[in-house]
């Protein structure tokens, strides 16, 4: 536990809090900065941005030239980079340089995530740590101390649209139970039907593609995700 998190839960103030940050994938691409300024002055933390290489996952999307330009029209939004690739080393550098503030890469993605870990930490950005669903989530028991945030997948990644996995709610409740102050996010199906189960289980960065960018009401949606996760947040820090 970090000085800073043992005065935090002495005055109960909670060590973590509760973000949305929406998916562009589904969005108008053709127009990548339109799409995300409109998100951010809706109310959105954050930004999620997911790389697909075509290799570890069966799509591909974008990658570092386009997250550069995205940055110059964007200059203060936080960048999570959600990088869905196969040899996960070969971006860092240009990820950094690109704008990009948290790299999370894929734990089945490597065969020295330590090293990664601390790669991106010497680049400067926040380490994310991500998990498919087939993975245990005991793949990174030996990594939270070099991570700032771990992502747990509720669907197999590589599209957006698809159904939630309540199942990997388990992975959740148990990284939460185990770190109080780590950043926990979950990504794929994540809505209003299902934010209660992820708040219940510990998740405060809440990722969000379908449920955000197609509703009539995407700032409607969004406050409701962080309100919902706020109060779950509030309740088990101040019990
Ligand atoms: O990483 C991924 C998919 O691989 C996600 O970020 C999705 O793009 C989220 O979209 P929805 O499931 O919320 O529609
Ligand atoms: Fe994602």
């Amino acid at each position: 536990m970090t000085f800073n998190l043992i005065n935090r839960v002495r005055m109960s103030v909670p060590p973590i809090s509760a973000m949305i940050g929406p998916s562009i994938l589904n969005s108008d691409l053709s127009d990548l900065a339109g799409s995300s300024q409109k998100l951010l002055d809706q109310g959105a933390d954050y930004l999620h941005l997911d790389v697909m290489d075509g290799h570890f996952v069966p799509n591909l999307t974008f990658g570092h030239p386009v997250v550069q330009c995205l940055r110059q029209k964007i200059p203060r939004a936080f960048f999570d980079m959600h990088m869905m690739v196969a040899e996960p080393e070969k971006w860092v550098g240009d990820m950094k340089k690109a704008g990009a503030d948290q790299y999370t890469f894929h734990i089945e993605a490597t065969q020295a995530p330590l090293e990664l870990c601390r790669q991106i930490k010497e680049s400067g950005m926040r380490v994310g740590i991500g998990i498919k669903p087939g993975t245990s989530v005991h793949t990174v028991d030996d990594l939270i101390e070099e991570a700032d945030m771990v992502l747990i997948m509720t669907v197999e990644p590589g599209f957006g649209g698809q159904s939630f996995m309540a199942e990997m709610m388990e992975k959740v409740s148990y990284l939460r139970t185990n770190h109080p102050g780590l950043d926990i996010e979950v990504d794929g199906g994540v809505g209003p039907k299902t934010i209660d189960q992820c708040a219940q289980a510990g998740a405060n960065m809440i990722v969000s593609g379908t449920a955000v960018v197609k509703a009539e009401n995407p700032q409607e949606v969004m406050n409701s995700l962080r309100k919902t996760v706020h109060q779950e947040i509030v309740a088990r820090y101040s019990a």
